[in-house]
């Protein structure tokens, strides 16, 4: 069964427009769980352009009161600065089920590549372990056509394959040029021991033909279109719409 994570970042980004607190991160999370999502996503960024640390301490509170998931993603290397204590120490401090690293700088608009795992495995080895210590499962962002047994030997038990090449060959009316990279990289993942899961622009309107193509995933996280479509649809439906998609098969 493939789990639906959901990405509150872009309510943080509505709520910061103003300095205020609304919309709230906590109450829309919550209203995600209580639609059926399996988990919740953030992405804290070193700028603190949209979730903070502040908004990862409520939600590890409410996902451990709740029993689910929280998915804390980010870099790793980034040093921490003010505001931003650093990915290692949020991890410490809130003991998320899974860590989500993903190599982005800060000048990047969103997350755009996965990781070299060649050139950058003697670096997540120790990384890798510093997250389990905590209890974290490690997720790796990994491109389409990744090394995925530089991947498997750093340790971690998931990739994340970054779907953003997905999302654009859907759009431009070319799905299946897209598909092969990644039902060969999902499947040499699934063959080495690793789980997959995926994220990046999935939507209503391409996840259903992803999962019927790559096969089993274990985690969708699914922020930016599934914020945009609650405006029309508001977040409870839309959610049950994502459940029935995951639910499907
Ligand atoms: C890791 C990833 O795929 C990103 O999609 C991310 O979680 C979204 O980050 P932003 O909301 O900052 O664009
Ligand atoms: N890991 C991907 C994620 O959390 C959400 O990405 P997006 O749906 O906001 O593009």
């Amino acid at each position: 069964m493939t789990r639906l994570s959901v990405n509150v970042n872009k309510i943080a980004v509505l709520r910061n427009s103003r300095g205020g607190r609304e919309p709230d991160v906590l109450r829309a999370a919550t209203v995600c769980l209580d639609a059926g999502a399996h988990g919740i996503t953030v992405h804290p960024r070193p700028d603190a352009r949209h979730i903070r640390a502040d908004d990862v301490y409520a939600l590890a509170r409410l996902t451990s009161a709740r029993g689910v998931e929280l998915n804390i993603e980010g870099n790793p290397f980034a040093p921490p600065r003010d505001g931003y204590p650093g990915l290692l120490a949020l991890c410490e401090q809130t003991r998320p089920a899974q860590v989500t690293l993903v190599p982005d700088g800060d000048a990047q608009l969103t997350s755009d590549h996965g990781f070299d795992f060649a050139r950058e495995q003697a670096a997540l080895v120790p990384l890798v372990a510093r997250f389990h210590a905590l209890g974290c499962r490690v997720s790796l962002f990994a491109d389409a056509g990744a090394d995925i047994g530089a991947a498997r030997a750093s340790g971690a038990e998931r990739i994340e394959l970054y779907t953003g090449p997905w999302a654009e060959a859907f759009d431009a009316g070319r799905p299946a040029s897209a598909l092969p990279a990644f039902v060969e990289t999902a499947g040499c993942a699934r063959a080495a021991g690793l789980g997959v899961n995926a994220g990046h622009d999935l939507s209503q309107a391409n996840l259903a033909a992803f999962l019927d193509a790559v096969g089993r995933i274990d985690e969708v996280s699914i922020g930016h279109a599934l914020i945009s479509e609650a405006l029309y649809d508001g977040l409870e439906t839309t959610v049950r719409r994502y459940r029935a998609i995951v639910d499907r098969d």
